[in-house]
């Protein structure tokens, strides 16, 4: 019954700000015309489409808002307007009552309040639809006097979503059969994507493990900190980090007023995102101003301070390489490299033709070298180019646009710290080293030195290995095969041990020769 009601207060905001129009582009029913004729008096369907179905989720609660936070970064299903002003939609939910969480957490660690924390500060310091964050000190006596940041699930968000899901996974259907965009669109597919973002965030353990990964890679690079995480006080529902001390990244004229470097702190910020992207193909891909903060004590001086880890990318060897390569074409204005990268890598179908697919990529990307290159944003190119591949029947890698999403986060932020900020020329001698270490020798020695065990295994047993597949290969081949094989395996052991021999000798000759000569200079 209540699902029932909710499904009808759906159908109503869907009406009432007049997303039928958008919806049931295709559906003619008078019937159903007529219905939302009446539903729609005194409405006012003036404002821009975009506006109407921000406002609409916006009406429907949290959960579709966040479901169009997520929609927005799909601009390679949504038309610029429309994905323009689902970014602007921001979950303004009231913090639930501090009862209610410590209830959580005394559920989720079997104990009282004060037995975990010697201090717990009743308001929260800031609170999203999903969680809300209070600011505790550790009672352990391994960590006294810890002071800690305490992330702790909204309860019974599980059964609303689900509830709110399967109202999303029935109205995409009927997007897709009523809609005449509905079959590019793919609203359901967009929906089982969401399901599975939504459920990793109610997952703390998660994010926990996010972070203590991107911790660890971002150790040595020194331009970043990101809150230690106390393991013993990690639960599904509850997540207890160290806190951090900053300034928000926003505050542009304090942290200039503390003396911070504006400029070094924008380039920093693409060093970060390159090294996180390129080298370890792990990346923070939430970076809005409210997740990132800068430190402003001494020792730590200017250094980013990294939150929330509930979205992260991840890239392949096999992406990463193919982004970089296509980058680097890119600014070589190489555009046939960049169709047959995007062939090769499977991006798009084997079948698209070359030249074709490189004069829709000219025309993207041209009229951005007209301009200066610190003002070409790398981040719209790689939207733009998704914008094209639809053209060309590309399935969009949701690791790609969660990198575009990042990309062009990281772009604002940096251009907002430094108007003056060239992002190619900060990030290209980073993309060119790289390249140049995936395929020089050192790349070949870390390859090897990674292999070296499982050879070391593998040589001992390389003998007994070739007499089995010998033994199993004489009911299967002739004789005069079998003598051919066996020649063959005497003439490679007769190479072997001449190679070896012949090294051995070598070597023996060298130190020979270098106790003669250290005789001699005695
Ligand atoms: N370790 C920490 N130290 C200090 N402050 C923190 C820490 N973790 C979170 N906060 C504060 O809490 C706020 C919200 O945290 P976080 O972004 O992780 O929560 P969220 O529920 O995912 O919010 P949103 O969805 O709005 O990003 C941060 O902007 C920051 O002000």
């Amino acid at each position: 019954m209540r699902r029932l009601f909710r499904g009808v207060f759906i159908l109503w905001v869907v009406l009432r700000h007049g997303l039928d129009e958008l919806v049931l582009s295709s559906f003619r029913h008078p019937g159903i015309r007529l219905v939302s004729r009446v539903v729609s008096i005194g409405r006012n369907l003036n404002a821009p489409r975009g506006q109407r179905l921000r406002e609409a989720l916006e009406r429907l609660g949290p959960i579709f808002v966040k479901f169009g936070q997520v929609l927005s970064t799909r601009r390679d299903l949504l038309p610029p307007d429309i994905a323009d002003e689902l970014a602007r939609l921001q979950d303004r939910v009231p913090a639930f009552p501090t009862p209610v969480a410590i209830a959580t957490i005394e559920r989720a660690f079997g104990k009282r309040l004060d037995e975990v924390f010697e201090r717990f500060d009743q308001v929260p310091v800031a609170s999203a639809s999903i969680a809300q964050v209070h600011f505790a000190t550790l009672k352990d006596p391994r960590y006294a006097g810890r002071e800690v940041a305490v992330k702790v699930l909204r309860p019974n968000m599980l059964p609303v979503i689900e509830k709110d899901l399967s109202l999303m996974r029935m109205m995409a259907g009927w997007v897709e059969t009523l809609s005449a965009d509905g079959k590019r669109l793919k609203p359901r597919q967009v929906v089982a994507e969401f399901d599975k973002y939504l459920h990793d965030e109610l997952d703390l353990l998660r994010e926990a493990s996010n972070a203590a990964q991107l911790r660890r890679n971002m150790t040595g690079l020194d331009l970043v900190m990101i809150p230690e995480m106390f393991w013993d006080y990690c639960r599904t529902e509850v997540m207890v980090m160290e806190r951090m001390y900053g300034v928000p990244i926003n505050r542009v004229d304090e942290l200039r007023d503390r003396g911070v470097d504006i400029a070094k702190l924008a380039r920093d910020g693409v060093t970060i995102f390159f090294t996180q992207v390129f080298r370890d193909g792990f990346f923070h891909a939430d970076m809005h101003p409210g997740n990132i903060q800068v430190s402003v004590a001494p020792e730590t001086f200017g250094r980013y301070i990294s939150l929330d880890f509930g979205i992260v990318g991840t890239l392949t060897e096999f992406d990463k390489e193919y982004l970089a390569q296509n980058f680097t074409a890119f600014f070589r204005r190489d555009y046939k490299r960049v169709a047959e990268l995007h062939i090769e890598s499977g991006w798009v179908p084997p079948e698209t033709r070359v030249d074709e697919l490189e004069s829709a990529i000219r025309a993207v990307c041209e009229p951005y070298f007209d301009r200066p290159l610190k003002e070409i944003s790398l981040g719209m190119v790689l939207m733009r180019l998704f914008q094209t591949s639809r053209r060309f029947h590309v399935e969009i890698q949701p690791q790609l646009v969660l990198l575009q999403k990042t990309l062009l986060n990281i772009e604002g932020l940096g251009r907002d710290l430094d108007p003056e900020l060239d992002l190619w020329n900060t990030a290209k001698p980073f993309l060119e080293r790289w390249m140049a270490e995936q395929i020089g020798p050192q790349r070949l020695l870390q390859q090897l030195k990674a292999e070296a065990p499982q050879y070391a295994k593998l040589l001992p047993a390389l003998p007994r290995l070739l007499h089995d597949a010998l033994a199993q290969q004489r009911s299967r081949v002739s004789d005069q095969q079998l003598e051919l094989l066996l020649a063959e395996q005497r003439r490679t052991n007769r190479l072997l041990q001449g190679i070896i021999y012949g090294g051995i000798g070598f070597l023996l000759g060298l130190i020979v020769t270098q106790v003669l000569v250290r005789i001699r200079l005695w």
